[in-house]
């Protein structure tokens, strides 16, 4: 157990009055350690309590706010709390995506496939709405950016997204991006106050949108426009223990 900093913790205790509360978060680096293999990023067993306790809540929406698709963010997780699933950067939002994508998504992938696939221990990973170039588990550095560079300048189309994060890098065959995902949330459930918690480049979309009283948490290390800091998944939960037993 680390002690939740005290400036995040008096944050924590203003917001847990304004009601309608919106808490959401990313998933990967923040309520489940960075693994190798993303099949194997599973979060603590008590993550699930504790959302499910601030979803218990009255006026509280919690929501999971990931780059993975829907359906993978589920299975990963194991999470059975009634929650709001969002994934794909905000592409699926409320429902699956158009069927039409995953034409173009194809046609993206087959671009990338060959870069991929001449460089040791890089990983496609086809998603609903993007295709992902991974390289944490590319030994040799050098390739690893390379491989990045290629995927990046093969992706160069007005129509294509392309999102940097750790280890990865997305192509995405929408727009959507986290930080309109949790806006369209506050507009919907009316939200006096957000709170939200994210480790990636992809979030600091949601950070840069927060607005006083609103509470952002950077998990881990790196440039953030978010006004807080914890240092991993294992004091996230402690900041998840706290707000729920503010919430009471
Ligand atoms: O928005 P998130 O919920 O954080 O999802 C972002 C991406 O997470 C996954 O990749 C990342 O986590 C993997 C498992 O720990 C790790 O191996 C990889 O290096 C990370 O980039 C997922 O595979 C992607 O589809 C998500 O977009």
């Amino acid at each position: 157990m680390t002690a939740v900093p005290e400036d995040l913790a008096a944050a924590l205790a203003g917001v847990a009055g304004r009601r309608p509360l919106l808490v959401a978060s990313d998933y990967d680096g923040v309520l489940a350690p960075l693994t190798d293999e993303p099949s194997t990023a599973v979060p603590s067993p008590d993550v699930d309590g504790l959302l499910a306790r601030l979803a218990a809540a009255d006026g509280v929406t919690v929501a999971l706010v990931s780059g993975r698709g829907v359906e993978d963010l589920r299975q990963v997780s194991g999470f059975a709390g009634t929650y709001r699933w969002v994934g794909s950067h905000g592409a699926e939002y409320g429902g699956p995506l158009a069927g039409e994508l995953a034409g173009r998504r194809d046609a993206v992938a087959e671009r990338l496939a060959p870069l991929v696939a001449a460089v040791p221990g890089a990983r496609l990973e086809v998603k609903p709405a993007s295709v992902a170039v991974h390289v944490r588990q590319v030994t040799d550095a050098a390739a690893a950016t390379r491989l990045l560079a290629d995927a990046a300048s093969a992706a160069a189309d007005p129509s294509l997204t392309v999102k940097p994060g750790k280890a990865v890098l997305e192509v995405a065959v929408t727009d959507a991006d986290k930080g309109s995902a949790v806006g369209r949330l506050r507009d919907e459930i009316g939200a006096a106050a957000v709170v939200y918690l994210g480790d990636d480049v992809t979030d600091e979309d949601v950070f840069g949108t927060l607005r006083p009283g609103d509470v952002g948490i950077k998990v881990g290390d790196g440039e953030t426009a978010a006004d807080h800091r914890v240092a991993d998944p294992a004091a996230v939960v402690d900041v998840l223990r706290l707000l729920a037993d503010r919430l009471g």
